[in-house]
């Protein structure tokens, strides 16, 4: 497919993702299959023959039902999977916020996991040095910053992460399910910021359940089904079309 809108950033053509559906546990019951001349493995689309192009500056919501693919355009557009069929092209620099801590070390204080985390995701040393205060005070978790992370509890250990993950330089956000961070509190602070980070122009793809929140968080929809686009407009009439089946 021939780009001809310049200011897209995202760019996803006629994508297909294949994964392997396993029907066996051991190898032993593989050797059964076999002998039986019954199937170890069969493969499960995804995604099919899935287009989405994203404008600079846009928020699109992902929806759709439980296995409908939503995840993995997510984790395609991020670079962590690679499709099977189509293209993906992206411009300018790209965070996730969807394994969240993934790069934590649990023998390293906050403080020390900040400035590997930052690194992993693209920080130089001075730029982290010079962000590392709003990072701490938006996690508020000052008081433990130099305890191991083993010792943090689930909520602390996600404030601290989501933090580190949402104050890099980036023009493209990729957010999975913002909502299962931390506590309410904490959760409206994170909506909050992300809502800041769009209005200043930053590109933003939201995966989530909350169908409230999206209507009010993203301009655009799209709806998946059993890995297909059956809806792209406006966030709104993205969610009735959702709510209607
Ligand atoms: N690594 C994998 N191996 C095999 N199947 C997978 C893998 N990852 C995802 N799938 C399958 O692909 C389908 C789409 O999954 P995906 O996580 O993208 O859905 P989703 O729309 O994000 O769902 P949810 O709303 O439940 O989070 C599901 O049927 C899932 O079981």
């Amino acid at each position: 497919m021939v780009v001809t809108d310049p200011r897209a950033c995202i760019v996803v053509s006629e994508v297909r993702k294949t994964f392997l559906l396993r029907h066996t546990h051991s190898l032993k019951e593989s050797f059964i299959a076999l002998i039986r001349k019954k199937q170890i493995s069969s493969t499960f689309n995804a995604l099919e023959g899935v287009d989405v192009t994203v404008r600079e500056g846009e928020s699109v919501a992902l929806l759709g039902f439980n296995g409908s693919g939503k995840s993995t355009l997510l984790k395609l557009i991020s670079g962590v999977l690679r499709p099977d069929a189509g293209s993906i092209r992206t411009r300018g620099r790209i965070a996730g916020l969807i394994e969240v801590g993934a790069g934590f070390h649990p023998d390293l204080s906050g403080r020390e996991n900040i400035y590997l985390n930052a690194a992993i995701l693209g920080m130089g040393r001075d730029e982290i040095d010079e962000r590392f205060d709003d990072i701490v005070a938006f996690s508020e978790i000052e008081k433990f910053i130099d305890t191991e992370v083993k010792h943090y509890s689930s909520g602390m250990f996600l404030r601290l992460a989501f933090s580190v993950a949402i104050h890099t330089e980036v023009d493209i956000l990729l957010v999975d399910e913002i909502l299962s961070v931390g506590d309410e509190p904490f959760q409206a602070k994170c909506l909050a910021r992300i809502r800041e980070l769009h209005d200043a122009g930053k590109t933003l793809v939201v995966v989530s359940h909350d169908l409230d929140m999206v209507a009010r968080l993203c301009d655009r929809g799209v709806v998946l089904r059993e890995g297909r686009v059956v809806f792209d407009g406006d966030a709104t009439e993205a969610v009735e079309h959702l709510r209607a089946r």
